[in-house]
């Protein structure tokens, strides 16, 4: 892989590699532009089938998270880090340490958070050597767990995606087919539940769809099931790449909306979501709820005024559906192009961020 050409092309700004050998570290930091502000985005750990995949992984969340924090109206650029390794296995006190010091080398440039792999207390130990971490533990005076707030702005984009398709934006009485019901998603079913949806879920955990089941009365199905199931929306929340040219086919739903990252396989699937007349929310609007919440931390977190922030996610959303009906364009085009329009309007009066005494963080 030529590794600057790919920098170049997608313009990224800074590739680290972390390597410690006493704890088994092997991380990879990606920054893709901070235009707005420090880099924020999460740390996954995940066993790659290739360093190439690994880096590869990062680079492409990392510039996820540069249009995430921007369309969310976050005053941060975008980064990701990947450790290489399985999370259940291999993780030790000193392994996040060492990852710990690597990230305060870079003096505010790049902030972390949970992602698939890690968890609030990995992110604890992390802040025993840098201050640029978020989703500590709320004993810190932090905001610990961000996946209960994504579920929050999920079912507010959710309601957002309701109001474009029908008019309005209540959920009482539609049905919602939700794959996967994990942290974020199981906290989701509540909120549709509470607002009398009916729930059709699936799950590769049992267990999981169980507790959905018995808590707000879903209905289970298999696994490869939830795509054809008559619905009136399709929460994809367990994977990336569910929308792909197997799975449109299958789709009854008029809506497309739910929390999982890079849900279409490609972008032309979003074309065709467009082209057959259903609404998608494109994932890194509505799923924004998370990183929304860590970000308030860096100025003295404050739960009622994130979860306001996180209620932006609608209007977020009704801009984006504007967007694309005025333009005639494909939702994740008009989200493209809301979250570049913001960067490009701020290049102006920005450069590249350096901590320079006064910023966000120097306000906690
Ligand atoms: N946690 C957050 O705050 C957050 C923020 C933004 C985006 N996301 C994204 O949302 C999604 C869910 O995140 P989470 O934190 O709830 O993860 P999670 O691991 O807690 O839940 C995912 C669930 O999906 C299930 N699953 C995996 N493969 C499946 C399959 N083939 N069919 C059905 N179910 C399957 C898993 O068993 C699990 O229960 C992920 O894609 C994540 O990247 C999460
Ligand atoms: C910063 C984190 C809370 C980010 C989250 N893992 C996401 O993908 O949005």
């Amino acid at each position: 892989m030529e590794m600057f050409k790919y920098m170049e092309t997608y313009d990224y700004e800074q590739l680290v590699f972390c390597q410690d050998k006493a704890s088994g570290l092997k991380a990879i930091i990606a920054i893709h532009d901070t235009t707005l502000g420090p880099a924020l985005g999460g740390t996954r750990m995940w066993t790659y089938a290739s360093e190439e995949d690994a880096i590869i992984d990062a680079l492409r969340l990392a510039k996820g998270m540069t249009y995430k924090n921007a369309a969310a109206g976050l005053n941060l650029g975008g980064g990701k880090t990947v450790i290489i390794g399985d999370p259940k296995k291999d993780k030790n006190e000193a392994m996040f340490r060492a990852f710990g010091r690597y990230i305060q080398s870079l003096n505010g440039r790049y902030i972390t958070a949970e992602d698939v792999g890690t968890t609030v207390n990995d992110m604890d130990t992390i802040h025993e050597e840098t201050d640029f971490v978020t989703g500590i533990s709320p004993a810190f005076g932090s905001s610990g767990n961000p996946s209960p707030v994504t579920a929050y702005g999920v079912y507010k984009g959710m309601k957002a995606a309701a109001k474009q398709a029908y008019g309005v934006d209540s959920l009482e009485g539609r049905t919602v087919a939700v794959q996967g019901v994990g942290n974020v998603a199981y906290k989701l079913c509540e909120y549709l539940y509470k607002e009398g949806a009916n729930l059709i879920v699936t799950d590769i955990n049992k267990e999981a769809v169980q507790r959905a089941v018995e808590n707000y009365g879903a209905k289970a199905v298999e696994p490869d099931e939830i795509y054809s199931v008559y619905c009136d929306i399709y929460a994809p929340c367990a994977l990336g790449a569910t929308i792909n040219d197997e799975t449109i086919p299958q789709l009854k739903a008029t809506i497309v909306a739910g929390a999982a990252n890079n849900q279409l396989k490609e972008t032309r699937h979003g074309d065709i979501l467009h082209e057959k007349g259903i609404v998608y929310a494109p994932d890194y609007v509505i799923n924004a709820g998370g990183v929304i919440n860590v970000a308030d931390e860096l100025n003295g977190y404050d739960s009622e005024r994130a979860m306001k922030r996180v209620e932006t996610i609608y209007d977020n959303l009704m801009r984006v559906f504007a967007i694309s009906k005025r333009d005639n364009i494909p939702t994740y085009v008009a989200a493209d192009r809301m979250a570049e329009e913001r960067i490009q309007g701020l290049q102006q009066s920005r450069s590249t961020f350096l901590l320079n005494g006064h910023h966000i963080i120097s306000r906690r």
